[in-house]
């Protein structure tokens, strides 16, 4: 909640204009009542009508500045929530983008979206009707309980009395709210990973006959969301019957008591009428605060969820290690690390490439290639050992300068919607020169016979594209830059063998000067790297050029001898 005072007092000034102007409005609207009674109980006895004209063109222009008070303060208040939120979003997606993949891991990106979309959106709903009805409802509440004393007090005694009542019910509604409103919020993130996950395999979940499966799965999540919200609304409906019963118990007894005292004579009927138009005030103010109360749990339990993002410590910071001499241009020195820290998912890897070299990494899935990548990328620190380039350890070189030396294709990766010339150009400001030649290297000429060429349209996530397509595009846009390390995670997998070999062929030739890392399930991908690492289970089991792997590994034989048969 801190954070969101943090933000929302950057803009005292306005909102104590905003709240002034309210302040004002209420103060108006408050002595109308009053007003009423005096007509009634000073000048129509009397007959005057000129006071009675006077007095009621006073309530018609005391009516106005209320109303137009009330209207511009609202907007002005709308505007203040608007601007503080949309800051507030920026600041949490930006942080979002800074997280490391282990807090990515833990927030989940279905969570992440809901901070960033609903939870964000409570907030807002807070911070505006805090403007709207936090002057609002204390001074109507409190200025009415005034009035009626001056008034009547020995009716206002019997309007107080039941005041302890409603403030129980009002503490109560805001205790549990702030439980069952977080239970709502973690419910809708489910409910998103659900619509996100059946979203992008949807051809695949058609395809395997899963629809109803995918269905009842996603209606588990829709139930179980339902049902927190359901419990949700149940605290918040029960609370207005709760206080309306209250203060109705509270009416009656005032005009019971209110009746006697006019039959006795010791008050006025217009008084009374005044009393009974303060009543339905304090009552409103009342079911505003307790409204108030209801958006203040719900915006608490957001406003703590984006608070863990915001406060999330940065833990990929960069750390001080001296510069090794070093010949080799990518190291990696008794690398382990696990992810759940349970069992190493990579163990004691090591290796160095020169300038210019090529890895090959092959293995059976879940072996660890990939996560070797991960870590050279410093997505993750390693647990044990270190990973140097140019005799630098990674965890010492700022973020942005270690990325500016990657260009990286990966498992998976995705194409945005839009031009085919912004895919590959990515914000990086490339010339048509340096986008050509990749196009070149990447055997993506198929660009330049589609219609418009690199101004022709990509549908979300390449689905216009055939995988290969999307693999050249990919890897052009890796090439573009022209990076000094190139990451290929299986990132050639569905180009048929000549066009496979021909890539090899562009690139060892376009760019002899860059590193490279090529992750692949064919022996053809990788037969003529410099050096070539077999992983299973996380560990080494075979290193060096084919021709000794061919010889010392019985692993990397077999799974040879099976793609290329006697070729080998
Ligand atoms: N973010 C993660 N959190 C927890 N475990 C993970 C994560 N990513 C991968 N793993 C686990 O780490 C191991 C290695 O995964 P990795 O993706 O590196 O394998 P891989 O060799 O690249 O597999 P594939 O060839 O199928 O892509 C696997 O057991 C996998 O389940």
């Amino acid at each position: 909640m801190n954070t969101v005072v943090r933000y929302v007092s950057r803009k005292w000034r306005i909102i104590s204009v905003g709240l002034l102007i309210k302040f004002a409005g209420t103060i108006v609207e408050l002595l109308l009542p009053w007003m009423l009674s005096v007509i009634l109980d000073d000048y129509v006895p009397r007959k005057d009508i000129h006071s009675i004209l006077l007095w009621g063109g006073l309530m018609v222009l005391a009516s106005a500045a209320g109303l137009f008070t009330n209207v511009f303060a609202n907007k002005l208040s709308t505007r203040i929530s608007r601007d503080i939120t949309r800051k507030l979003r920026y600041d949490l997606f930006a942080k979002v983008m800074k997280l490391s993949c282990t807090q990515e891991d833990s927030f989940t990106a279905s969570s992440l979206i809901s901070r960033l979309t609903s939870d964000t959106y409570n907030v807002h709903q807070m911070i505006d009707r805090m403007q709207r009805l936090g002057v609002r409802a204390p001074i109507l509440l409190l200025g009415g309980i005034a009035v009626t004393f001056m008034l009547e007090p020995v009716l206002t005694l019997v309007l107080v009395a039941i005041l302890p009542l409603l403030a129980l019910v009002v503490f109560w509604v805001s205790r549990k709210g702030v439980t069952l409103f977080t239970r709502t919020q973690k419910a809708l993130d489910i409910l998103i990973r659900r619509a996100q996950e059946s979203m992008a395999g949807i051809r695949v979940i058609q395809a395997l006959s899963k629809t109803d499966y995918e269905i009842r799965q996603f209606d588990s999540a829709n139930t179980e969301m339902m049902r927190q919200q359901r419990s949700a609304n149940l605290l918040m409906n029960l609370t207005n019957p709760a206080m309306n019963m209250f203060l109705n118990v509270g009416l009656t007894a005032v005009i019971v008591a209110g009746a006697y005292r006019v039959n006795a004579g010791i008050t006025q009927p217009g008084i009374i009428i005044a009393f009974l138009s303060y009543f339905t005030i304090i009552l409103n103010a009342l079911m505003m605060v307790s409204r108030l109360f209801v958006l203040y749990s719900q915006g608490t339990a957001s406003a703590r969820r984006i608070t863990e993002v915001l406060d999330a410590p940065e833990e990929m910071q960069i750390e001080e290690h001296p510069p090794l001499k070093d010949e080799a241009h990518i190291r990696f020195d008794k690398v382990s690390f696990s992810y759940g820290k349970v069992r190493d998912n990579l163990r004691d890897i090591s290796f160095s490439l020169l300038p210019g070299q090529t890895l090959g990494i092959i293995g059976p899935t879940g072996s660890g290639k990939s996560t070797l990548i991960s870590l050279l990328l410093h997505f993750y620190n390693p647990d044990t050992g270190s990973i140097h380039i140019h005799g630098q350890d990674i965890r010492s070189i700022p973020p942005e300068l270690l990325y500016s030396m990657f260009g990286v294709v990966f498992q998976n990766d995705f194409l945005f919607a839009g031009e085919i010339r912004g895919n590959i150009d990515f914000g990086r400001g490339l010339s048509s020169v340096q986008i050509e030649e990749a196009i070149q290297t990447a055997q993506a000429e198929f660009i330049r016979q589609r219609e418009g060429g690199l101004a022709a349209q990509i549908a979300p996530r390449g689905m216009n594209l055939s995988g290969g397509q999307k693999q050249r595009l990919l890897i052009a846009r890796a090439l573009a830059a022209d990076p000094d390390i190139l990451i290929l995670d299986d990132s050639s997998s569905a180009l048929d063998y000549k066009t496979d070999a021909q890539l090899r062929r562009a690139l060892a030739r376009n760019f002899a000067r860059t590193t490279k890392i090529i992750i692949a399930q064919r022996v053809s991908s990788i037969k003529n790297a410099d050096h070539i690492l077999v992983l299973d289970q996380g560990q080494e089991i075979g290193y060096g050029t084919h021709s000794e792997l061919m010889r010392t590994c019985d692993s990397y034989r077999e799974i040879a001898k099976m793609q290329m048969g006697e070729a080998v």
